[in-house]
């Protein structure tokens, strides 16, 4: 065998950022990307796509500042680079503002972003409301521009691409060595992880060229992130609902919410209303297993669960599922790499 034939199952963000990091660093694999939907069709594509996180319970902190880190430094690059309007990726400075003060006055990303601090009292007037805030900036990374530039990224390391629904794992048995699961929501049938769950988001696209700034509830249910071509106002954080057709009730809603926050804002054209399911588990999965397939013991690299978060640590995971591309590579004598 001259090579490991290796599938990537999923092209969300999670998907393509593993998919390049796994094509351009094992330039001796063969690399297919397989999915059901690209972009613009993925959960990830209306994402706002502003690098923020709240942590998972269960996962060692210092493996949070990690994935942080990477993507963030990631993208922050991409954004202050020639790429940057291709890729859309942007600087985006902003607050975000708690009605009680929380417990935690410094997520443990505060140091990874640019300039966190706690906003001054003169700042908070303009939010009667709200008693605490932090203002930082961070990056914003637009996937229906950054997923296909992912893609043209893959193509150039020598990947190959198929669109294609799959009913199980079985079915790539006989085609590949080694599969990266990063199927998101797809993964509760596809691999039956019933921790795996949807969290409904409902966002507003308007057209609000003088915002500048973003604008966030600590409550993670309202916001205004100011974008390329559009403001992405939100949000909704439904658990358990597949609903995926707008809800007249929840545009209404963040009209009022964010009209509260940002009064100028009843002046803004909507352009588009959008739903997505947020891929939620407890905690992303992103580990390594064998599993059986038509009689053979296939590795299989978990790397999905991402949540509210997925923009935010995508490349850091990629690479974490890198790592473990690579010990199973070990493991198997033929391969080279
Ligand atoms: C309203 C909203 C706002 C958000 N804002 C942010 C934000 O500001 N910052 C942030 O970091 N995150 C944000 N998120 C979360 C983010 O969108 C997700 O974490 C991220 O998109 C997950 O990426 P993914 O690649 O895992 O999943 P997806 O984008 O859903 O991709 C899954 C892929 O797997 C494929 N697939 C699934 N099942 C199968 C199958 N059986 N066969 C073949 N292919 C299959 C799909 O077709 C698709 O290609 C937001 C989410 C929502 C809903
Ligand atoms: O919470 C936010 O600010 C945006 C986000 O990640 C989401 O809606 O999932």
């Amino acid at each position: 065998m001259t090579g490991v034939r290796l599938v990537v199952v999923g092209a969300g963000v999670v998907g393509l950022s593993t998919a390049v990091c796994i094509a351009e660093s094992l330039p001796l694999c063969s690399v297919t990307l397989l999915a059901q939907q690209f972009s613009p069709d993925t959960t990830s594509d209306g994402a706002a796509g502003i690098a923020f996180a709240a942590p998972f319970p269960d996962i060692p902190l210092e493996r949070q500042r990690r994935w942080f880190k990477d993507s963030f430094d990631h993208l922050l690059a991409i954004a202050q680079s020639q790429h940057s309007p291709d890729a859309g990726v942007i600087l985006s400075s902003g607050c975000q503002i708690f009605k009680e003060v929380p417990a935690t006055k410094e997520p443990y990303w505060s140091d990874l972003v640019i300039g966190f601090r706690a906003m001054t009292d003169h700042e908070l007037k303009r939010f009667p409301d709200h008693k605490f805030g932090q203002a930082f900036t961070t990056v914003k990374c637009e996937c229906s521009s950054y997923l296909p530039w992912l893609e043209e990224r893959f193509r150039k390391a020598g990947g190959q691409v198929e669109q294609r629904r799959l009913s199980s794992l079985q079915e790539l048995g006989n085609s590949f060595d080694l599969i990266v699961n990063c199927s998101g929501l797809g993964s509760k049938a596809l691999v039956g992880d019933a921790g795996v769950y949807p969290v409904r988001g409902q966002v507003l696209k308007v057209e609000a060229p003088w915002l500048t700034h973003f604008i966030r509830d600590g409550d993670g249910k309202t916001y205004i992130y100011p974008g390329v071509h559009s403001v992405t106002i939100g949000g909704t954080r439904q658990e358990e609902d597949w609903r995926l057709h707008v809800d007249r009730g929840d545009t209404a809603s963040i009209l009022e919410r964010c009209g509260r926050l940002e009064p100028s804002l009843k002046k803004a054209k909507v352009l588009a209303e959008w739903v997505g399911l947020r891929p939620s588990r407890r905690n992303p999965r992103v580990e390594r297993e064998r599993v059986l397939l038509q009689g053979r013991g296939v590795p299989v690299v978990h790397n999905y669960g991402h949540g509210g978060w997925g923009v935010t640590i995508a490349w850091g995971t990629a690479l974490d599922a890198l790592g473990l591309v690579r010990q199973c590579l070990k493991e198997m004598p033929q391969a080279k790499l």
